[in-house]
């Protein structure tokens, strides 16, 4: 039997395998995964050497199933899927929006998961946030903390801030890589090869992320600490607070809340 499923075989179900596969927590015919098209599941079995299935019952028979569509077919989804969990299966989404009453209802199952991963996991440096369910084992509790952390950090938290640390982690790489593209944009406009300034505006928001986790300083602390008297840094955040940058982020942050509670 296979020890973990993938019902969708996307971008996350994707950075999640890769993750774990590249950590050895499993070996890659230990995973299956399940998707619409015949090219999805091929490209998934060339590149990892996972098992590959068509038919999302296949999938259904691991003992831990990511519910990894988007959450728009969770129900379609589910209820073809219902009849071939056993009782043993523990169901983990990594959806906005559904809670796990909600997924223990349209399953039928007691071993329900909630986890927010990002895109990050696939070079084992993802966030993600976990909810046990109460129908779960400490077994089955360890066994999906194995698999989380495999692919990088991760946090239990009670179920109300799952909208928050989406915002904060799971959407949140979309608007790095956007203004990582930005800040390369300005290095091109001033003449560096475009490959350069990506590595070059990368690695600067590896470090600053590094800094923040490790210096124990205040973000605004290292903030001041980059702007000289005078300098060049502070003309920066001058134009950046008259065009609303924290602001506009945060309420990007917040728009992400408000549709996750639409879902
Ligand atoms: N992309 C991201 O950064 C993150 C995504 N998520 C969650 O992951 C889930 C999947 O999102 P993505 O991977 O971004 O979407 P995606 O569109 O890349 O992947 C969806 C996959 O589902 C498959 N699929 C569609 N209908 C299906 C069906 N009836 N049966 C089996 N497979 C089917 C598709 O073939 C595709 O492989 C969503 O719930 C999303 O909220 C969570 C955190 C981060
Ligand atoms: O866009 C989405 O809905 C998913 C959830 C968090 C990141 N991607």
């Amino acid at each position: 039997m296979h020890k973990i499923g993938f019902l969708g075989c996307g971008n996350m179900a994707r950075a999640i395998i890769g993750g774990i596969l590249a950590k050895g927590i499993v070996a890659p015919g230990e995973i299956i995964a399940s998707a619409r098209t015949q090219a999805t599941i091929d490209a998934a079995h060339e590149r990892f050497g996972i098992d590959v299935t068509l038919d999302n019952a296949e999938a259904c028979k691991a003992s831990v199933v990511f519910l990894a569509v988007k959450p728009q077919m969770y129900e379609s989804v589910i209820a073809e899927a219902a009849p071939h969990f056993s009782s043993e299966t523990v169901l983990v989404s990594i959806a906005p929006g559904k809670t796990l009453a909600w997924l223990s209802d349209a399953s039928g199952l007691a071993k329900v998961v909630r986890l927010m991963p990002n895109t990050p996991a696939a070079v084992g440096e993802g966030m993600t946030s976990v909810v046990i369910g109460k129908g779960c084992s400490a077994e089955d509790a360890d066994l999906v903390l194995e698999i989380v952390d495999s692919f990088g950090k991760s946090e239990r938290i009670p179920e109300h801030l799952m909208d928050a640390a989406s915002a904060a982690a799971g959407c949140s790489p979309a608007y790095v890589y956007m203004m990582i593209e930005a800040m390369a944009d300005a290095a091109v406009l001033e003449g560096m090869p475009r490959a350069q300034a990506y590595r070059f505006a990368a690695q600067a928001v590896v470090g600053a992320g590094k800094m923040v986790l490790e210096s124990g300083q205040h973000p605004g602390a290292l903030k001041d600490a980059v702007c000289s008297p005078g300098g060049t840094t502070i003309e920066g955040v001058r134009t950046l607070e008259a065009c609303g940058f924290r602001s506009s982020v945060t309420e990007a942050l917040i728009a992400t809340v408000d549709k996750a509670r639409s879902l």
